[in-house]
C-alpha cells in the first residue's frame, strides 16, 4: 500500500527541499521504491539541487496537460526516481495545480513512497498537496516565528481534512540551547519525528549539485536523515562512526607529516 507524504512548512526556507532531496534517496537505499516531487510549482528547486535541469518534460508540462508524469520522472540517487519542475515562470504560469491529484493516482500502484515537497504558505497551489497526502510532515525551525507559521499549516491541514504526520526540526544549533524534542511537541501538538542539526555540509552539498547523504555520508546532518529515513522506512538504523571534521584533519595532517620525516 503506497504511502503519501506531503512535507510542508509555513514559513519558507525551513528545509523543505533539503527534507525531501534526502529523505527520498535513503528510502530507496533502505528499499523503498521511492518517487519526489517538486510540488512548489511557483519557486521550484528540487531539480536545481540534485542536478536536474534544462529538461525537456518537468512537472509543470504535465500540469498543463502537454506530457503525461511517466515522461516526467528521472533517475535520482541510490535508485529514487524525481518528478522535478522546470525554472521558468512560465511553466509555472502554464501550470494547473488541480491536476496533481490525477498525477498521483497514476504514480501510487508503482511506488511504496511518494514525496511531495509543497510550496511556503498558504496559497491554493499550497493547499492541495496538504489535501493529498496520507500524512503532511512540518519541517520547523527551531525559532518562535517558523513555530508559530508551522502551527497555522498544522491548523490549515486539519481544516482541509488532511493528516498530520508530525514535524521535523530543522538547523538545531550544536550547542544544545535550542528548544528540545519535548517542548516541540509541546509548543506544536505532533510527534517529533527527527531532529536535523544545523550543518554546512548541506550547502556545500547543494552547491555541488547532490543530496548530503550521497555527499557526505558521515556528515552530522547525514546520519541524521539516516536515522529518520530508517524509522520511516520500519527498519533498525545501525548508528554509524562519527567522523569529525577536526580528527580527519588531525589524522590527515599527522600521516603527511610523517611522511615527510621519513
Ligand atoms: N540543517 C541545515 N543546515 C544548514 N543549512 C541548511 C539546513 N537545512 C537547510 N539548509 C539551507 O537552508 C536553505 C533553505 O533550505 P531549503 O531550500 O531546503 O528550504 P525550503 O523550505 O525548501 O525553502 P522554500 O520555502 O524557499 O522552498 C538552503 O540554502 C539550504 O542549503
Amino acid at each position: 500500500m503506497v504511502k503519501v507524504y506531503t512535507i510542508a512548512s509555513g514559513k519558507g526556507g525551513t528545509g523543505k527541499t533539503t527534507v525531501t532531496a534526502n529523505l527520498g534517496p535513503m528510502l530507496a537505499q533502505y528499499g523503498k521504491k521511492t518517487c519526489i516531487l517538486d510540488a512548489d510549482v511557483g519557486m521550484a528547486n528540487l531539480g536545481l539541487i540534485l542536478g536536474l535541469e534544462n529538461l525537456p518534460v518537468t512537472l509543470h508540462e504535465v500540469l498543463a496537460g502537454k506530457a503525461r508524469v511517466r515522461d516526467a520522472i528521472y533517475d535520482g540517487p541510490f535508485g529514487v526516481k524525481i518528478v522535478p519542475c522546470g525554472l521558468s515562470l512560465q511553466g509555472f504560469q502554464q501550470s494547473n495545480p488541480d491536476r496533481l491529484k490525477d498525477i498521483m493516482t497514476d504514480l501510487v500502484s508503482e511506488f511504496d513512497i511518494l514525496i511531495l515537497d509543497a510550496p511556503a504558505g498558504i496559497s491554493r497551489d499550497g493547499v492541495i498537496p496538504l489535501t493529498i497526502a496520507d500524512g503532511v510532515i512540518l519541517v520547523v525551525n527551531p525559532e518562535i516565528s517558523s513555530i508559530v507559521d508551522s502551527l497555522k499549516t498544522k491548523i490549515l491541514t486539519e481544516t482541509v481534512g488532511g493528516h498530520i504526520e508530525g514535524a521535523i526540526i530543522n538547523r538545531v544549533a550544536a550547542t544544545g540551547n535550542d528548544f528540545n524534542s519535548a517542548q516541540m511537541e509541546k509548543l506544536l501538538g505532533v510527534r517529533v519525528l527527527g531532529i536535523i542539526p544545523e550543518d554546512p555540509n548541506i550547502r556545500r552539498a547543494s552547491a555541488g549539485r547532490s543530496p548530503i547523504v550521497v555527499k557526505y555520508p558521515t556528515s552530522s546532518a547525514s546520519r541524521a536523515f539516516k536515522r529518520l529515513s530508517a524509522d520511516i522506512a520500519g527498519i533498525e538504523y545501525a548508528e554509524e562512526e562519527t567522523q569529525s571534521t577536526s580528527e580527519g584533519f588531525v589524522d590527515r595532517l599527522a600521516r603527511a607529516l610523517f611522511r615527510a620525516k621519513a
